[in-house]
């Protein structure tokens, strides 16, 4: 928005021979009502962007005031420079000038050539009309058959008058030359004030445009594809004149009152739009063919000047009070310039390119980067349960190999346990084959990657007192089993929320995380494409959360059958080094029994020297019988002390002197039978010799009874030795 620029003009005066009471006094770009050598009067002092005296000539208002719209005009801004003012003030002299002074027309054309001259990069086609409005008809001073000219807009072209002859222009003499003959088309006439009083508004339009010269980029359509059209209006308006003054009548009254009728339209406009936006409500552009035409210059797309000119004459005083007034008004009055440019279909399509780039980067910056922010944050959460499930895989699969490793010990532990049952078995001589059976068997071989121990119900007593066992426990995930699960704060914490290369991290193949938008896609269709990236990714999301809660479960429940092995495992360690420690204990235990029986042995010993012969005999038998139990129990408590694990491969010759035992204690006490029966029937033949005699018998039954015990009491010592040693 700026304002349009407002200069005053004071012409020289005319009449010098009638001296006034009150003068006009310029002081820089203020001018003020004096009184003939006085001060100045009050609220009659008015300030402009210039205030030009009788002095200054057309070339210094034209630098000041008309120059920047002419160079602005070529770079494509609509331009507008017209002259206000009362009749005879001097508006056809500023516009047109003289041959010693050349007007402002003259100088803009001149100008203007001279400007695109300087200009290498672009072309310019520059078209020139010129036209006048009189008695608010509009005629063709190029061609003065297109009379009653009808003024049209449209998008392309704006407000212009249709039929209105346009000539191309190369050169500034040659506007001069159809300026002159334009000149002559004019209506002028003389009245009071003016010999030659312009009669109507005259308005000389150059029509500009450039294009820029092809430099081979395809990319600059601004340099060569677009068209910049810009319109110049210079205007000479017809003063306003009282009509007493002028003294018109007829045609040239006439005249006047359409002049006056136009110049009031024109200061209508100028007031509503100098009392700003609130009451900018209707501005009257059509209630005259020049506010129309003039419509874009005045609050519109151009910059705009206005030279006001007065007459510093003290009979003009209130008709320069009036134009100043005017000029007042005129000075608020804000336009709004703007480059205009026509695009053709090639540039049209690149703008459009541009501007969906544009919109692009607007949306990416606005919505879609919310919308980037919630994918990159779900791709995040993605990448986190990946890992967070990856983890858990390698957990799982750790858990998995301790478990294996467990379960490997546990059966060497138990074929140990085995090996001890079945020396057990083949000592006590009641071992069945079913009692040889592990009591555990493998029940989990089917649909899982490792087996799981599982316990059967066992037959014997010892075995049933873990027959609690005997069926799975309950596996649900405990909370606590939740624990190795990643903390998402301290994920976050790690990653701030972040990841760098979010390529580099897209490690599982099943994982396709869609890319971003092609290029050329409208903002809508972008749109759609994220929200369905978003859909995607939130699906996925979902599947990998149901992912990793499944493996957790799975977690929970390793973690809880190892607690449970591990408790069976701590019994069966406290239960295999009971086994282990029983043979020596055992060892302990025989040797106080192989004390006992030397010791019974000796007393025996001493009873055969009385010469009892079924004595010598038990002696005899029970002394080899001892020393083979004896070595036979030593031999295999030390091989037990000694973790030899190939009991089993003995069990023959176990047996084999078990059954000599068995044999050697029925033959001695057969013989023993026989020598007492003998012994019997001695005393019924012949009495006893002496009462030692019985005596001798008495202890001989003894000592019988007494072996016999011991050995059976041996016996049932190694079966149960044996039995404990099986569990
Ligand atoms: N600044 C000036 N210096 C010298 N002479 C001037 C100046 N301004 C105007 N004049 C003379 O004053 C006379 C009237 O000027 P001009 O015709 O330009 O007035 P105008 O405002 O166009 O009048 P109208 O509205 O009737 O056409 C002319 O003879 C012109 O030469």
């Amino acid at each position: 928005m700026e304002k349009i620029c407002v200069a005053v003009r004071v012409r020289p005066s005319i009449s010098q021979e009638n001296p006034s009471a009150t003068f006009w006094k310029v002081e820089d770009n203020r001018i003020s009502l004096h009184k003939l050598h006085g001060s100045p009067i009050s609220a009659l002092s008015y300030a402009f962007d210039h205030v030009f005296d009788e002095n200054c000539s057309n070339s210094e208002v034209y630098e000041l005031l008309t120059k920047d719209i002419i160079h602005a005009a070529v770079d494509g801004f609509n331009g507008t420079a017209f002259a206000y003012g009362q009749t005879s003030s001097g508006k056809t002299f500023t516009m047109n000038g003289s041959s010693s002074d050349p007007g402002i027309i003259h100088r803009a054309v001149n100008d203007l050539f001279q400007k695109i001259n300087t200009i290498s990069d672009r072309e310019f086609l520059i078209r020139v009309s010129y036209m006048e409005i009189y008695n608010e008809e509009i005629n063709d001073l190029f061609a003065v058959e297109n009379q009653k000219l009808q003024i049209h807009e449209s998008l392309e072209r704006g407000i212009f008058v249709a039929g209105l002859r346009e000539e191309i222009v190369n050169t500034a003499e040659q506007v001069m030359k159809l300026l002159e003959s334009g000149e002559v088309n004019r209506h002028f006439g003389e009245t009071n004030m003016n010999v030659r009083s312009s009669r109507s508004h005259t308005i000389f339009r150059v029509v500009i445009e450039s294009k820029g010269k092809d430099t081979g980029s395809s990319d600059d359509y601004s340099s060569s594809d677009a068209i910049r059209v810009s319109v110049l209006n210079l205007v000479d308006l017809a003063g306003s004149e009282r009509i007493a003054k002028t003294g018109a009548g007829g045609v040239r009254l006439k005249e006047g009152k359409y002049i006056n009728k136009s110049l009031m339209a024109l200061g209508t406009v100028i007031n509503k739009l100098s009392d700003g936006a609130k009451q900018r409500a209707h501005i009257p552009y059509r209630d005259s063919k020049l506010t129309r035409i003039l419509q874009p210059a005045l609050g519109g797309n151009a910059k705009t000047s206005i030279i006001c000119t007065v007459a510093p004459e003290e009979i003009h005083t209130e008709e320069t009070k009036g134009t100043l007034l005017f000029a007042s008004r005129a000075k608020r009055v804000t336009n709004c310039a703007q480059v205009n440019e026509i695009l053709t279909d090639a540039a049209l399509l690149k703008r459009q390119k541009l501007e969906i780039e544009e919109l692009r980067r607007k949306l990416q910056g606005s919505h879609a980067e919310v919308l980037e922010q919630e994918i990159l944050k779900l791709r995040n959460d993605m990448l986190k349960y990946e890992l967070e499930r990856e983890k858990l895989e390698m957990e799982l699969e750790e858990e998995r190999r301790s478990h294996k490793e467990r379960d490997q010990y546990f059966r060497d532990q138990l074929m140990m346990i085995e090996n001890l049952s079945s020396l057990v078995s083949d000592g006590d001589g009641s071992s069945s084959q079913d009692s040889m059976e592990s009591p555990i068997e493998e029940c989990n071989d089917k649909g899982d990657g490792f087996k799981t121990p599982c316990f059967k119900a066992a037959p014997t007593a010892y075995v049933a007192k873990r027959s609690n066992y005997t069926q799975l426990p309950d596996f649900s995930p405990l909370p606590d089993s939740f624990s190795n699960v990643a903390d998402e704060d301290t994920w976050f914490k790690i990653n701030k929320g972040y990841i760098t290369n979010l390529d580099s991290l897209q490690t599982t193949a099943a994982r396709k995380v869609q890319s971003f938008p092609p290029e050329d896609v409208t903002p809508n269709v972008l749109n759609k494409n994220y929200k369905k990236e978003l859909q995607n990714l939130k699906r996925q999301l979902e599947l990998v959360t149901e992912e990793k809660n499944e493996l957790q479960r799975k977690l929970a429940e390793h973690i809880q059958l190892n607690d449970k092995l591990k408790g069976e495992m701590s019994k069966l360690k406290k239960e295999a080094l009971l086994a282990w420690e029983m043979p020596q204990r055992l060892s302990e235990f025989v040797a106080s029994l192989k004390d006992i029986y030397e010791e019974v042995l000796s007393k025996m010993q001493s009873s055969t020297f009385e010469g009892k012969p079924s004595t010598a005999i038990l002696l005899s038998g029970t002394s080899k019988m001892g020393s083979v139990l004896f070595s036979t129990l030593e031999t295999h408590i030390s091989n037990a002390i000694d973790g030899c694990r190939s009991l089993s491969g003995n069990n023959s010759l176990i047996q084999e002197c078990n059954e000599a035992l068995s044999e050697r204690l029925e033959a001695t006490i057969t013989s023993l039978i026989l020598s007492e029966a003998a012994s019997t029937n001695d005393k019924q033949a012949k009495p006893p010799l002496c009462s030692c005699n019985s005596k001798v018998a008495a202890l001989s039954r003894y000592h019988l009874s007494i072996i016999v015990l011991f050995l059976l009491m041996i016996l049932g010592y190694l079966v149960s030795f044996f039995r404990i040693l099986i569990f």
